[in-house]
């Protein structure tokens, strides 16, 4: 038709149109490139800027099969060079802060003899300015000499740990880090006094102490310090603590009243960690906490303007306060650096630490198939007796194919394997069984002990220790058999069902339902994400990317797996088969319930820890 020639002014008048139309959607687009997710909240940016990460546990790779946390630290090193970069430009200073846990999670941290061999190299690539250290760098000696000789010695005064010591040589112990920091910010010249604070851990190794915070406002040193640094020499003060920032741990309490004492408006900005959740408290008019997750899936940041009056309302609260929980992917990340190519967003820092990411993935073989799993089984997603519970997997399943190491190990014929929650970390997915997912899911090398004790007993133990919610018994140290999710200060507000008002922030981990970075615009509610929504001391609307918030259930503190006759007697013995973690929980127990037992009468009973069964278990083709 366009060979026509009376047609042809109007082939050219459209094809005018075409192209004018075309320019017109074309020039729209880069506009759309620009700015690829609209929908994403922008951070923002104040005097000093803080960018903050927590519970890292070796997620240095980043989350392999969910999109929405699959940026790695590379990807991470390269985003903060820019933020920094981007905070000079505007005469603002950026620092970067971690609260500790490095080990234990993730076959990147825990497939390695010493555990942290390969990750802790690629974690110090980060550039911190202040961090400190968590109680999972205190479990094992490995990993308490791995902190000291290799990420205290590379942080040197930036490693801030104000009440953990180490044995440097027999009986002399030293502080693991400096106790404390005093340094003043390049850009607008903040005079910050630092400190940083493991809660009160009592699980630690013997070549290492942890005084309690309560013990340690005590000392002369630190009140020399307060009398030392007055106020007038000191904009800001930042503690950094494994703690967590929520109202309900008193331990933050206990020091923010300490401190007001000496400092009664100085404005303080706590950093948390432990429970693994998104969370952020106002103290009080000059003063908050951020928390910033686990597992590599948020970046925690908090900006503060150090101008505001010293008057004191809510909104100047908010005037001084700003925070964001940014999710740990590319998208995010690049959003909120203005860039929009990949190239240029990468620096080559980021681009050789995502090299030596992959080399030591495939050094530990981490990607190595074991067998397949058929179904996605959940912590918290569903209850603890839905099919497609991994506590149910493991009752029914994997806990009954636990047998004793040898043969010498008598048994009773009636038994009960108990499990602290806990022990189990993260859900596990349909698809490839890999190295990586026996320590994702369980990576804690504990051996397995045995008890026997009359039946009686036996069958009460797993209420007792589930009974009393939070067990606040601290002779047997039950503060840390808790799992992390119903540790969240926010969990005490009841649950609202439709997941719109879940007081407590959720994800959603099932790789089937995280969206892809090409999503594009998200603009109705059922098209969001799910994932964390955060509820914390200033609303709703922390979450960089705003989430669909999904129902969780509850965890007990344990789960049981029975073999039992129901026609025996009460008195018939029982073996009690636990994680050596817990007997002295188990034997609280037990003297809960009227029988009194001895940590001698504990024997071992097998060393095929929680992964490896699991291991096993898809080896053997049985999912
Ligand atoms: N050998 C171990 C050590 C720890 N656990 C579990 O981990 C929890 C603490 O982890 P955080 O990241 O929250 O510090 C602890 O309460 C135990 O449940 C374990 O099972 N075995
Ligand atoms: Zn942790
Ligand atoms: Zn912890």
């Amino acid at each position: 038709m366009f060979g026509n020639s009376h047609s042809r002014p109007i082939a050219i008048s459209l094809g005018l149109v075409v192209t004018v139309l075309a320019t017109i959607l074309l020039l729209r687009q880069p506009a759309y490139h620009k700015d690829p997710a609209p929908s994403l909240r922008n951070l923002e940016w104040r005097d000093i800027n803080f960018v903050h990460t927590t519970d890292t546990h070796g997620w240095y790779s980043g989350h392999l099969n969910q999109k929405q946390y699959q940026a790695d630290w590379g990807n991470f090193i390269s985003f903060t060079t820019h933020l920094r970069e981007i905070a000079h430009a505007k005469g603002q200073d950026l620092l970067l802060v971690d609260s500790g846990d490095r080990h234990d999670g993730n076959g990147l941290s825990d497939a390695t003899k010493p555990n942290g061999a390969k990750s802790l190299p690629i974690f110090i690539q980060q550039d911190y300015d202040i961090l400190t250290i968590g109680n999972h760098e205190l479990y094992e000696f490995e990993n308490s000499k791995a902190e000291y000789e290799i990420v205290a010695k590379h942080y040197n005064s930036n490693y801030i740990c104000s009440n953990v010591e180490y044995e440097v040589s027999e009986g002399v112990f030293k502080s693991i880090g400096r106790k404390y920091k005093y340094f003043t910010t390049p850009m607008k010249g903040i005079r910050i006094l630092a400190l940083g604070f493991l809660f009160d851990f009592r699980r630690n190794n013997d070549h290492t102490r942890v005084k309690p915070i309560s013990q340690v406002i005590e000392e002369s040193w630190i009140n020399d310090l307060f009398s030392e640094f007055t106020p007038d020499k000191v904009d800001l003060i930042v503690i950094n603590g494994h703690i967590p920032v929520s109202h309900d741990w008193e331990e933050l309490q206990t020091l923010h009243a300490f401190i007001r004492r000496f400092y009664p408006s100085t404005k303080i900005q706590y950093f948390g960690g432990h429970s693994h959740i998104r969370d952020f408290a106002v103290y009080d008019d000059k003063s908050t906490g951020l928390q910033s997750g686990r597992f590599c899936e948020t970046v925690g940041w908090l900006g503060i303007n150090t101008n505001v009056s010293q008057s004191s309302s809510n909104s100047e609260v908010k005037n001084t306060f700003t925070r964001s929980y940014i999710d740990f992917n590319l998208h995010s990340f690049m959003h909120h650096t203005g860039i929009t190519s990949f190239e240029k967003f990468t620096t080559p820092k980021g681009e050789h630490v995502s090299r030596q990411i992959k080399k030591a993935r495939y050094e530990l073989g981490l990607e190595t198939v074991v067998g397949q799993v058929n179904s996605n089984y959940y912590m918290d997603y569903v209850s603890i007796t839905h099919p497609k519970s991994i506590f149910k997997l493991l009752s029914d399943k994997i806990l009954p194919t636990l047998k004793p190491t040898n043969d010498s190990i008598e048994l009773s014929s009636e038994r009960i394997i108990i499990i602290n929650t806990g022990s189990i970390r993260y859900d596990l997915y349909k698809g490839p069984f890999t190295l990586d997912t026996e320590y994702i899911v369980s990576p804690f090398r504990n051996n397995w002990v045995k008890i026997t004790v009359p039946k009686k007993y036996a069958v009460g133990v797993t209420n007792v220790l589930n009974g009393g919610g939070y067990i606040l018994n601290k002779e047997v140290d039950n503060l840390h058999l808790l799992p992390p999710q119903q540790r969240s200060s926010r969990s005490i507000t009841p649950k609202i069902l439709d997941g719109s008002r879940n007081p407590s922030q959720k994800v959603f981990q099932s790789p089937e339902l995280s969206y892809s970075i090409n999503e594009g615009v998200v603009s109705e509610r059922k098209q969001l994400t799910k994932g964390y929504v955060t509820h914390d001391d200033f609303g709703d609307d922390g979450d960089d990317t705003p989430h669909r918030a999904v129902v969780t259930h509850k965890v007990p503190n344990v789960i049981e797996s029975t073999c039992l006759d129901q026609n025996s007697s009460d008195d018939t013995p029982t073996d009690l088969i636990f994680y050596d973690f817990i007997i002295p929980n188990i034997i609280w127990a037990l003297h809960e319930l009227g029988f009194e037992a001895e940590k001698s009468q504990v024997s071992f009973f097998s060393s095929d820890y929680l992964g490896k069964l699991l291991h096993e278990y898809a080896r053997n083709d049985k999912f």
